[in-house]
């Protein structure tokens, strides 16, 4: 026996499993890639799926977390050196806490309870911080003030980078903490004008290129996904395509039934098989009796009409896995009928003749005035030396002798 070949190993994947992708987003994917709207957003129906995998893995989603999360770290601790020459312990510590807890909220913040709300609850939480932290800010001393600043940037580039919340909720929420910082800052700073805007505008600089960065990682994230739905929607396609183009090459376009080319290989292989096991295989020619008097008669069309009667009779006839009935061309049938002695392949035709029999298909042209078929059988144990021309010589020589002996026959007679 050929041993069963292994099934190809599937290398372990962090990436969400692939969902289908129906061929009529087709149309909104190919709009969204021209011009994308300035929110960002799929139609409904696209944007949850866009979701579902841009959310998917937790592993994926907390792995580039992690990464954007260890670049934000040293960025500020960079600054730090650069602009105030020190490394604030204090701020340092926030920071660690802060993206400490940003990271756990990425990874353990539930997929399937909160999506799609997943991003407007982050949103909303960094919003009711900033909030408290304004409250602190105002009450508090100087030092309140000066955490107030690093805890506001870190909470921009953290619910913006870091907990990649959409474009559509970054925005207003970036917006929000902005106002209030110039709001706070105005209320409780001294009046030095040029501090206050020297202040403000750092902190609107800071929160523009955030949003700016966020928009543009996430529309190069929307085109990756809508690019490579196109092209599972082309590939389906494709494959459609092949399909049919595969079934026309191996079926029968009238009938449906197996080809000549479909039945010559599956007649090999059961020939070899029968050699192997050194047992019997049939073959049968099956030949509508009149056929050219029918179509001159009833006209092409119901001829071929006739013909997909007697394809369904012999499709209704053939019922065991392995027997196969084709149309070899023309008005002309063959079936093959593995492991079945001649005696068997006989009764077989017999049957046959009484299912077209019994279904009366009128047939004025001909002298039993319904439709016939002539059957030629051959069957036999089969050597390594018989072949498929051998048998169907065998079969048609069968078929003319049906014909000589007055048509609507099996032969050799049972
Ligand atoms: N309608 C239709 N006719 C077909 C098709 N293929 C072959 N034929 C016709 O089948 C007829 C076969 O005629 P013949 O070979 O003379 O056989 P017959 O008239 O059946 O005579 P016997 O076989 O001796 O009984 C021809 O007229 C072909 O045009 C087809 O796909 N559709």
């Amino acid at each position: 026996m050929e041993p069963t070949p292994l099934p190809p190993s599937v290398p372990p994947t962090h990436e969400p499993p692939a969902i289908p992708v129906p061929a009529d987003w087709e149309a909104a994917l190919r709009t969204y890639l021209k011009v994308p709207p300035f929110w960002l957003a799929f139609p409904e129906a696209i944007e949850s799926v866009f979701l579902h995998r841009a959310h998917g893995s937790r592993i994926h989603r907390f792995r580039q977390s992690l990464y954007a999360s260890m670049a934000l770290f040293a960025v500020l601790a960079l600054c730090d050196v650069l602009l105030l020459s020190t490394f604030r312990v204090e701020a340092l510590s926030i920071r660690f806490g802060a993206i400490a807890a940003t990271l756990l909220a990425v990874f353990f913040l539930p997929r399937a309870a909160l999506a799609p709300h997943r991003e407007s609850f982050i949103a909303g939480v960094f919003a009711l911080l900033c909030v408290a932290q304004a409250v602190i800010s105002l009450h508090g001393g100087q030092r309140a003030l000066l955490l107030y600043d690093e805890v506001l940037i870190l909470g921009l580039l953290l619910c913006n980078q870091v907990a990649r919340v959409r474009f559509r909720q970054a925005a207003p929420f970036t917006l929000f903490w902005t106002l209030l910082y110039i709001a706070t800052v105005q209320t409780r700073d001294s009046p030095d004008v040029a501090a206050l805007i020297f202040k403000c505008g750092f902190i609107l600089l800071v929160a523009l290129i955030s949003l700016y960065t966020k928009r543009a990682m996430e529309l190069d994230n929307r085109n990756t996904f809508a690019l490579r739905s196109l092209n599972t929607i082309a590939g389906d396609k494709l494959n459609a395509v092949n399909a049919e183009l595969s079934a026309q090459a191996r079926f029968d376009t009238l009938t449906s039934l197996p080809n000549r080319r479909q039945f010559e290989e599956h007649a090999e292989r059961m020939l070899r098989d029968a050699a192997r096991n050194q047992s019997n295989l049939s073959v049968l020619y099956v030949d509508i009796d009149y056929f050219k008097a029918y179509n001159d008669h009833y006209g092409h069309k119901a001829g071929d009409d006739c013909l997909c009667v007697v394809a369904s009779v012999l499709r209704f006839t053939t019922a065991r896995a392995l027997d196969m009935s084709a149309r070899y061309g023309g008005e002309e049938f063959v079936i093959i009928l593995p492991d079945t002695r001649l005696n068997n392949a006989i009764s077989f035709a017999l049957d046959l003749c009484q299912n077209l029999r019994e279904l009366k298909v009128p047939h004025d042209a001909s002298p039993i005035q319904r439709v016939s078929v002539s059957i030629g059988v051959t069957g036999r144990l089969i050597t390594p030396d018989t072949t498929l021309s051998d048998l169907l010589s065998e079969a048609d020589a069968a078929l003319y002798k049906a014909k000589s002996a007055g048509r609507d026959q099996v032969y050799p007679p049972a």
